[in-house]
């Protein structure tokens, strides 16, 4: 059985207090049945979190967009998953090619921090995602089996764990790749999974991310083995991001 589809909205470093009015339009539709039968996820600013989690309620969960790997210390500017949960977070984002880039942050650490994540019990989603220079080179599957084999926890349960698959040459840039390089990609980040983790494999839900708007998603999210999307900029707007999960197929 297919996994319930997710759709996830990451508003980056994007959204003060005078934006809540999106995520309450956002509560009102699932409220509303836009929920049955797909997963919602916003993963505002950490400064959003707990009056997020007061808006969204139950309907929509909420997530964090990064954590520390420790569980707690002298780590001055960090969020731990322990904090995330506590103000109701349920998933956190990990390993973002933007973390990645900015912060220098390997798939070694980004492991580290899906285990942490785990251990406090959230959803970690896992981004990989090849850079312009690397799909030039045809390096794209080489680069997805290294992240894969080493961004990846070894203690697999396919429900604590979400893969968004995301070109970094499609982030923000309005770029997709087409119908049929996600098939494949998606087709391989499977088998990866069930190789290494059998059954369970099949249960990781795999997102597309990278410039997933209103009048692509139905195209993209209708792909064998796309359980779901990860939207940066159109997740800001609620109207977008509703039509997004609109166009989404239910479980
Ligand atoms: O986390 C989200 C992705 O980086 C996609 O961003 P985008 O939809 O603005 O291209």
């Amino acid at each position: 059985m297919a996994p319930t589809p997710l759709i996830a909205g990451n508003w980056k470093m994007n959204g003060l207090l005078k934006e809540l009015g999106e995520l309450q339009t956002l509560a009102e539709a699932a409220g509303a049945g836009l929920n049955q039968g797909r997963d919602i996820l916003i993963c505002p600013p950490a400064t959003m979190l707990s009056a997020s989690f007061g808006i969204l309620g139950n309907h929509v969960a909420v997530g964090g967009q990064d954590c520390h790997s420790a569980e707690s210390g002298a780590h001055t500017g960090d969020i731990s998953a322990a904090m995330l949960k506590d103000v109701g977070a349920r998933y956190v984002i990990v390993g973002h090619s933007e973390r990645r880039a900015d912060h220098g942050e390997s798939d070694e650490l980004v492991r580290a921090k899906a285990e942490a994540a785990m251990a406090a019990g959230l959803i970690a989603v896992i981004c990989i995602g090849e850079t312009e220079a690397e799909r030039d080179a045809d390096a794209t599957i080489d680069v997805l089996a290294r992240q894969l084999a080493s961004s990846l926890p070894d203690d697999m349960d396919g429900n604590r764990v979400v893969v968004a698959y995301e070109p970094v040459w499609a982030i923000g840039t309005g770029k997709t790749p087409t119908a049929d390089d996600v098939r494949h990609i998606h087709d391989f980040i499977r088998r990866t999974l069930v190789e290494r983790f059998g059954d369970a494999g099949n249960g990781v839900r795999i997102l597309y991310g990278g410039s997933v708007k209103p009048g692509n998603a139905a195209e993209l999210l209708a792909i064998d083995n796309v359980d779901g999307a990860l939207v940066g900029g159109a997740s800001l707007k609620a109207s977008d991001f509703i039509a997004i999960c609109q166009a989404s197929p239910t479980a």
